[in-house]
């Protein structure tokens, strides 16, 4: 197994973040003096295994080549859903020269404030993998699950009431980077595209073929803007990361 293999880097950046609601495409959204995908290519930038990164931009996107970035960047138009944005920006880097036994680093842009050592670490643990390794969190919350049907109240807005608590044990939250090797990334996509599965990140793809994917512990600020009330606390844990 290739040990020390090339890393190329990739973020996602074409989604339309509809859960954020703004007006403005909330990679685009100004945060400590920068966008948050200007945020997430520095924090890349900062690992010594990334020297560049390809972007992963909507067809109809005119802001991302008006930007200055901290590496080189090379673009790319993603699709309808996340993982057909992957495979996009997967394809590319294949076809820029990508080696078979190299390393494929997946970041969503909507996660700025990822810590560099949660950048190195992950990546040390894929070139031991034989498949990948992720950033995750152990969930500490209790876990829910509420009833299939809400109930509408007097407004007819939606009530949603507890079915049942979910155990937690071995429960993690996936974040970005997520890294894996380049040949079995295409492998999995493309059995996800065949037989029309419904994924939200990578490992899950791996998850369906029983390959395994290591779990790298990683920083809690590493959040995911999705929300409009994220932009509050990810500008805040930015800069408590000055
Ligand atoms: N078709 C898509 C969908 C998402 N993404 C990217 O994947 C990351 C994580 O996705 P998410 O937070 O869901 O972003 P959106 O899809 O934009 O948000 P929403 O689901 O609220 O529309 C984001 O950086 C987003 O730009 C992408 O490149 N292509
Ligand atoms: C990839 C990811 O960030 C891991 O938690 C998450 O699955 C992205 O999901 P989204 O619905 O596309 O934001």
């Amino acid at each position: 197994m290739n040990t020390n293999p090339q890393v190329h880097a990739m973020i996602v950046a074409a989604g339309r973040g509809s859960r954020f609601g703004a007006s403005i495409a909330k990679q685009y959204l100004p945060i400590a003096g920068q966008t948050l995908l200007q945020h997430s290519v520095a924090r890349l930038a900062s690992s010594a295994y990334i020297e560049q990164c390809l972007l992963v931009i909507a067809a109809n996107d005119s802001t991302a080549q008006t930007l200055d970035f901290a590496m080189p960047i090379q673009y790319t138009t993603g699709g309808a859903e996340r993982w057909q944005s992957v495979f996009a920006g997967l394809e590319a880097i294949v076809a820029a020269g990508a080696e078979d036994s190299d390393l494929i680093l997946i970041h969503d842009a909507a996660r700025p404030a990822v810590p560099r050592s949660d950048i190195d670490h992950v990546i040390e643990a894929a070139m031991l993998e034989p498949y990948g390794a992720i950033l995750a969190t152990p969930v500490v919350d209790t876990l829910k699950q509420s009833q299939s049907s809400p109930v509408p109240d007097a407004n007819n807005d939606e009530q949603h009431y507890a079915a049942r608590t979910i155990d937690r044990t071995d429960m993690w939250q996936a974040q970005t980077p997520q890294v894996f090797r380049v040949s079995q990334l295409r492998q999995v996509l493309a059995y996800v595209a065949m037989h029309q599965l419904s994924i939200t990140d990578e490992a899950s793809a791996f998850e369906y073929l029983a390959l395994p994917i290591r779990l790298v512990s990683g920083s809690r600020q590493n959040i995911k803007l999705t929300y409009a009330d994220d932009a509050t606390l990810i500008a805040a844990i930015l800069d408590s990361q000055r």
